[in-house]
Order: structure tokens, then C-alpha cells, then sequence
């Protein structure tokens, strides 16, 4: 005789999840996500945002969010980038970690409570690629140091 062990389910809720750019690849981005969430069809949305899906976000260190320094003209630009941001924000009731120096502003986009990556941050993350556009941001140069605090040239 032999017994058959009852497989038992997770304790947890999978809310530290791998999503594959390829299924033969492995895996090249990966995100915490708040609780609640559809992880599937977040991560989806969220990979598509990232370099690995062909948008100009990188996920945070804490795999938490998503960020990206956006670079304009003038300092009148990105502050007025910001302000069309910040009234979003307002309206989604969801709000960045930024910084602006001069004429760049670095973006971070996460969810404070419940923790993690939400579909508010990816929202968001949108809305900003958009209103980016529509100020007139300008590419992205190769040795940029991604914080939007870079030395300034004389
Ligand atoms: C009540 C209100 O909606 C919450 O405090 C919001 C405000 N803005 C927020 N912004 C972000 N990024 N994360 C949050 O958890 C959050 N909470």
C-alpha cells in the first residue's frame, strides 16, 4: 500500500511573479504587484511600457514600479509637463515620486498602499509617455544618467 499525499495549495497568494518577454528566454522582467491585481493582464500592460517591450520605462530596483527620466527644452516645458501630471494625478487619486532638475524630471511610478506595482502606476506610467509627447520631449541620449540630476555643461 502506498498513500497519496494531498498536494496542498500555496499559502500565499503568488504576488511575486515572473512574466516572460519569451517563453524561450528566461525571464527578463519581473515585478511585485499590489495585492489585488490581475497579475496577467498587468503584467502584460506593464511589460509593454519597459525596454524589454519596446517602451522607455526600467523596472525599479525593488521591482516594485516602474521609472524614466523625461528630458525637454527648457525648464518651462517639463514644468509644464508636470503640471498636466500632477492634474492626473488629482483625477486618478494616484500620485508619482519625482524629481525635476532643470529641464529634465525623473518619474517613479509604485503603489505605496497596497505595495507594489498597480494598474494606477501603469495608468499613470501611460498618461506620462503621452503628456510627454505632447510637451515635446526629446529622445533619450546615450549618457544620460537616468536620475534627472545630471551635471550641467556650460
Ligand atoms: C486615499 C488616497 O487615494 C491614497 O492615499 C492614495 C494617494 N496616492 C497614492 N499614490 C501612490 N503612488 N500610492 C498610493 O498608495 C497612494 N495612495
Amino acid at each position: 500500500m502506498f498513500s497519496l499525499r494531498r498536494v496542498t495549495p500555496r499559502p500565499v497568494s503568488r504576488s511575486f511573479v515572473r512574466a516572460m518577454s519569451s517563453p524561450s528566454q528566461q525571464p527578463s522582467v519581473r515585478f511585485q504587484y499590489s495585492a489585488g491585481e490581475d497579475e496577467e493582464q498587468l503584467g502584460r500592460n506593464a511589460i509593454a511600457l519597459t525596454k524589454e517591450g519596446g517602451g522607455r520605462w526600467k523596472v525599479t530596483d525593488d521591482n516594485r514600479g516602474l521609472e524614466r527620466t523625461f528630458r525637454f527644452k527648457t525648464f518651462k516645458a517639463t514644468w509644464d509637463f508636470m503640471n498636466t501630471v500632477a492634474a492626473e494625478c488629482k483625477v486618478q487619486k494616484h500620485h508619482p515620486e519625482w524629481t525635476n532638475v532643470f529641464n529634465k524630471t525623473h518619474v517613479r511610478w509604485t503603489t505605496h498602499k497596497p505595495m507594489g506595482l498597480s494598474s494606477k502606476d501603469v495608468l499613470m506610467a501611460n498618461f506620462c509617455d503621452e503628456a510627454g509627447s505632447r510637451h515635446g520631449e526629446l529622445p533619450e541620449v546615450e549618457d544620460d544618467d537616468g536620475c534627472g540630476c545630471g551635471t550641467f555643461k556650460s
